[in-house]
């Protein structure tokens, strides 16, 4: 992950997920203060049914001789007593993503451009795919393209190449940009937690590979989309965001496509970015989104 330095005091984002007590905001101020920190956003919630408690605090150090390295180290012990699990992070580190994609490019479009302007927190290392139809979107990046094809009988080897690929190129995060191959139990638990999907319906709604013709057949008058953390378990991850827009009877199920395209984009962008901010916390199968 790449930090940048600005001249301002640096500034990070600690989150932690424990057993909830009273008393976990004061030690968590507490230790902030003691390190010549200055809370700027905090965030918190309390899971009263799974009785777990989830906190976001994005803080300023002012004394430069109190380092990131220092912080993680002073923490440690702090955490340890009250069973957190935790994350500290300089606020504008860069997620080095690696962005999968089959045919279909809008999602890989929006991404590229939105990265390239700075409207997302990332690196992109490189786009990976099993066509070639999308290299030239790559390329117009100056982003390095992986045509790694699959079928029935390469995809164990597909799939040794992308993890690969995912260690050589130290990446953070895998973005599945309607990419349209099932990953494997294997891949799916050595990328744990570290891959995102769109899936292009409002879930749990029409799940599978076509659920624009099964959202046609329906007759919804909504259709949507919804970015998930990727499980062995098809469609079925935790969601992190989802959003719809309005369709009537007057359009085809190729026509409810393109009404469902920049959905996607929309979501997929914004789940992209709270992850890479640290804004979401997983929760069982669920989510705790700190937006
Ligand atoms: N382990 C997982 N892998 C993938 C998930 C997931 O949730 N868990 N999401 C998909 C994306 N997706 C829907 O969002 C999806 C993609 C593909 C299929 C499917 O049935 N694919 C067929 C091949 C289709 C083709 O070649 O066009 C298949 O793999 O046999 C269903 C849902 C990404 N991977």
């Amino acid at each position: 992950m790449t930090e940048t330095t600005s001249g301002r005091p640096p500034e990070y984002v600690l989150t932690i997920v424990c057993p909830d007590r009273p008393g976990i905001v004061f030690t968590v101020a507490s230790f902030l203060v003691h390190n010549s920190g200055n809370i700027l956003e905090s965030q918190q919630f309390d899971d009263r049914l799974e009785d777990r408690f989830f906190m976001r605090v994005h803080f300023q150090v002012l004394d430069p001789a109190v380092t990131v390295e220092r912080l993680r180290a002073a923490f440690a012990p702090v955490a340890q007593a009250s069973a957190m699990e935790w994350q500290l992070w300089a606020a504008d580190a860069r997620y080095r993503t690696l962005i999968l994609v089959s045919k279909e490019g809008h999602c890989l479009n929006d991404l590229l451009y939105r990265q390239s302007i700075g409207a997302l927190p990332i690196e992109i290392p490189a786009v990976v795919s099993n066509h070639t139809a999308l290299e030239h979107l790559a390329t117009s990046y100056d982003i390095p393209f992986h045509h790694v094809p699959v079928t029935a009988d390469t995809k164990p080897a597909a799939e040794a190449e992308l993890l690969s690929l995912v260690e050589s190129l130290r990446v953070d995060l895998v973005v599945l940009a309607r990419y349209m191959q099932v990953l494997s139990d294997d891949l799916c638990r050595a990328l744990g937690g570290r891959a995102i999907n769109i899936h292009h319906s409002f879930l749990p709604s029409f799940k599978g590979a076509k659920p624009y013709q099964q959202a046609f057949d329906r007759g919804v008058k909504l259709v949507g989309a919804t970015a998930h953390y990727v499980t062995a378990d098809l469609d079925e991850g935790p969601i992190i965001e989802q959003d719809v827009t309005r369709v009537d009877h007057s359009l085809t199920a190729r026509q409810l496509v393109a009404a469902g395209r920049d959905v996607e984009c929309q979501v997929l962008s914004r789940a992209v970015r709270w992850h890479a901010e640290t804004r979401v916390l997983r929760n069982g199968n669920r989510t705790v989104v700190f937006r």
